[in-house]
C-alpha cells in the first residue's frame, strides 16, 4: 500500500450537554480528523482523541498536529506499508509516546487497508461478534435527582451499563441513592485519578454497593498504588488511564493492580496495539471493554470494530450518536438499538464520512504530500 496524501482536519462540534468528569467540564469537542488517501485513490479515516487540554493525558490537539504535521504523517508517506500491524511495530518505535497521534494515523491506514481487502475492519482485526453491547457515560451533575433522571432515561433505551463519574464529594452519597432506587441495574463508577490511598475510607464505602467496577480511582501514572488499594477492595478495580502499552497491560496483570481493563484505542498508540493487549488479557482472563472519548461517528466506529473481539465482554462507552450530537458526521450515524450495536460488515469502518457535515465542522485543513522537506525525519 502506496499512501500519496494525508489530509488532517480540525473539526469542531458542539456536545448537546456539558460533559462533567472529575478533570473538568467539556462544553464542545474539537478533534482532528485524518484522511490518508493512497496512490489509486481510496480514503481511510480515523480521528485523534486528544482533547484542546491536557486534562486527560499529557496530549492535546496541537501536540498531536505537530507529532503528525512533522513525524509521523513524513514516514507514512515515504514507505510502502504491506500490513497497517508495521505501523507500530516497525515505523513508528522510534517515536517516543504520543499514543494519540499515532493512533490517528494507523488507524486511517487500518481502515484503508480493510477497504482495500474489500472487508470489514472488524474483519481483519479477527473480530467474531455481529453485535455488541452498549453501556453509557454519565457525567457529574448538580444534583443527585438530575443523574436519576438520566439513569432512567437511558435504562428506557435499554444501555445495558451505567457508568457514574465520581470525585471526593460526589460518590458515597449519590452511589447509594442509585442503588436504593435501582438496587439490581449494572452500575460502576469512573474516578478519573481521582482519589489517593488516603481516600481509602471512602473507596472502602463503595464496596457496599455492588458496583461492577470501581474505574482509575488513583493516579494517572500509577500501577503501584492501585495494587495495593485492589488487594483491600472487594470491588473489581479497572485501569484507564494508567494503560498505555501491552507492556503496561502485563506488568498491572502481574502486579494485581487491576480486574478488568478499558481499551481506548487512542491511548495505547493503536489497532495493533489494541489486539495485543486483548490477546494478553484474553490469556490471563482478564475481561476488557472499549472506552469512549467523545468521538465523532467516525472514532466510534473504529470502537466498535475492536469491541468485536472476543474478549470485549463487558459493554463498553460507544453510546449513540444523539446523546451527543445535534448531527453527526458519518451517514448512517451511531444508533443503538436495545443497548447494542451491529458490527458493520461494509468494507473499512463501514460508516460513511459525509464530507457535507465535515467541510461543515472544519475549522481549519491541511494537506500533506511527499516531498523532500516532509521527509527529513522519516
Ligand atoms: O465517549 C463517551 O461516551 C464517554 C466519555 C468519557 O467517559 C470520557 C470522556 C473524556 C475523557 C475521559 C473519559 C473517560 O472515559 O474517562
Amino acid at each position: 500500500m502506496k499512501i500519496k496524501q494525508v489530509i488532517l482536519r480540525h473539526l469542531k462540534l458542539d456536545l448537546l450537554d456539558p460533559f462533567t468528569t472529575s478533570f473538568g467540564t467539556e462544553y464542545d469537542r474539537d478533534f482532528i480528523l485524518v484522511e490518508a488517501i493512497s496512490d489509486d485513490g481510496i480514503s481511510g479515516w480515523a480521528e485523534s482523541v486528544a482533547m484542546l487540554d491536557p486534562l486527560y493525558n499529557e496530549e492535546t490537539l496541537k501536540t498531536n498536529w505537530h507529532i503528525l504535521e512533522d513525524y509521523l504523517i513524513p514516514i507514512i508517506l515515504k514507505n510502502e506499508i504491506k500490513h497497517p500491524d508495521e505501523i507500530s511495530e516497525k515505523y513508528f518505535t522510534h517515536i517516543r509516546g504520543n499514543y494519540m497521534a499515532k493512533a490517528a494515523l494507523e488507524g486511517a491506514v487500518w481502515d484503508l487497508y480493510a477497504k482495500k481487502q474489500g472487508a470489514s475492519l472488524s474483519n481483519v482485526l479477527g473480530g467474531t461478534k455481529k453485535k455488541i453491547e452498549v453501556g453509557v457515560s454519565i457525567g457529574i451533575k448538580d444534583s443527585i435527582d438530575s443523574t436519576l433522571d438520566i439513569i432512567e432515561a437511558r435504562l428506557g433505551e435499554g444501555y445495558k451499563r451505567f457508568k457514574l463519574k465520581i470525585k471526593p464529594g460526589w460518590d458515597v452519597e449519590l452511589i447509594d441513592k442509585v442503588r436504593k432506587v435501582y438496587p439490581e441495574i449494572p452500575l460502576m463508577a469512573d474516578a478519573n485519578s481521582a482519589y489517593t490511598l488516603k481516600d481509602i475510607d471512602r473507596l472502602s464505602a463503595l464496596d457496599d454497593f455492588n458496583l461492577m467496577m470501581i474505574e482509575q480511582p488513583l493516579a494517572y501514572n500509577d500501577i503501584i498504588d492501585h495494587a495495593d488499594l485492589q488487594s483491600r477492595l472487594k470491588t473489581p478495580i479497572c485501569l484507564d488511564e494508567s494503560i498505555h502499552s501491552l507492556e503496561d497491560a502485563r506488568k498491572a496483570i502481574k502486579l494485581d493492580s487491576c480486574k478488568i481493563i478499558n481499551i481506548k484505542i487512542g491511548r495505547v498508540g493503536g489497532l495493533t496495539e489494541s489486539k495485543k493487549i486483548h490477546d494478553l488479557c484474553l490469556e490471563h482472563g482478564i475481561p476488557l471493554w472499549c472506552g469512549g472519548m467523545l468521538e465523532s461517528g467516525i472514532g466510534r466506529a473504529h470502537n466498535i470494530a475492536i469491541t468485536s473481539l472476543p474478549n470485549f465482554t463487558l459493554p463498553g462507552d460507544t453510546a449513540a450518536s444523539s446523546l451527543y450530537w445535534a448531527e453527526d458526521i458519518t451517514d448512517p450515524e451511531v444508533t443503538v438499538e436495545n443497548g447494542m450495536i451491529s458490527v458493520p460488515e461494509l468494507p473499512g469502518i463501514g460508516y460513511e464520512p459525509s464530507m457535507e457535515k465535515i467541510n461543515k465542522y472544519t475549522i481549519h485543513s491541511q494537506t500533506y504530500h511527499l516531498s523532500e522537506n516532509v521527509a527529513r525525519n522519516a
